[in-house]
């Protein structure tokens, strides 16, 4: 599987101009890498302007899902669409979505887990339903929003449920550099899969994002990762298998004893 990870520099609160960013490194990074799939950051359509997020918003996605499903289709490629505003009854949802190579919108999530500490909870509404496994050519993965990496909870089922990959869609901050490091490893390894992280760069406010995209195998090695300050793309190919060999080398899952495992905590 070939990935090509968009680590933007986004333009705080204005989606048009972020669109066309978006529009023209597909473009460059069709010719260029001929990728099978393609990622997007967490909110890259507004940043995190979240005191006048009301405003920058998409009704529905009306705007957001149709455009990715036109560079899908366009371009033969299948994209993870990072995540965006999403205003849906009044209320708004960090929503992340998943177009196919046919252009069929395959998968949504609304982020389950706000961020205190980025004030989400004042200004977002939360999922009520937690990741799922999906569908790309065959290949099963899943899907979170930044701060859920710190939730092995809903990571866990993501994997009994067959995920070959996590990918993380992020605005991560600079301050926990190390947490975003560490504990992509950590997921990559507990959970036996590749790690695939899409993070942005650049400052909001008196937030700075921390880059560092990364790619982890299901044995723990960074087989790439981006620079802290630089937009840049993160190209690799990924040999699906690999997750086969590391789960039957250490086959932690038929050593699992569920039965013994607190439910519900
Ligand atoms: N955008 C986010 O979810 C940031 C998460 C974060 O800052 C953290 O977990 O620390």
């Amino acid at each position: 599987m070939k990935i090509s990870i968009y680590q933007m520099e986004i333009i705080p609160g204005n989606p048009m101009e972020n669109m066309k960013k978006v529009r023209a490194w597909i473009e460059k990074e069709v010719k260029n890498s001929g990728p099978d799939v393609i990622v997007l950051p967490e909110m890259w359509t507004t940043s995190y302007t979240l005191e006048d997020i009301h405003h920058y918003a998409d009704d529905n996605g009306q705007t957001i899902i149709p455009f990715l499903q036109t560079m899908a289709q366009t371009f033969n490629i299948n994209i993870i669409g990072g995540s965006f505003a999403n205003k849906v009854n009044g209320k708004i949802f960090n929503t992340a979505v998943v177009i196919n190579r046919q252009g069929e919108a395959i998968y949504q999530y609304d982020k389950v887990h706000l961020v205190p500490m980025l004030n989400e909870p004042k200004y977002l509404e939360g999922g009520r339903i937690v990741p799922e496994v999906l569908e790309l050519d065959g290949i099963k993965m899943g899907l979170i929003i930044c701060y859920d990496l710190r939730f092995p909870e809903v990571i866990r089922p993501l994997a009994l449920e067959g995920a070959e990959v996590l990918f993380i869609v992020a605005e991560w901050p600079i301050e926990r550099l190390n947490h975003w490091r560490n504990i992509q490893i950590t997921r990559a390894i507990e959970n036996q899969l590749f790690v695939v992280s899409c993070n942005n760069v650049g400052s909001y406010q008196s937030t700075t994002f921390a880059g560092n995209s990364m790619v982890v195998n299901p044995s723990g090695d960074t087989l790439i990762e981006g620079s802290t300050t630089v937009e840049e793309t993160l190209y690799i190919s990924i040999n699906i298998e690999e997750t086969l060999e590391v789960r039957q080398k250490v086959p932690v899952f038929s050593s699992r004893v569920p039965n013994l495992y607190k439910q519900g905590l």
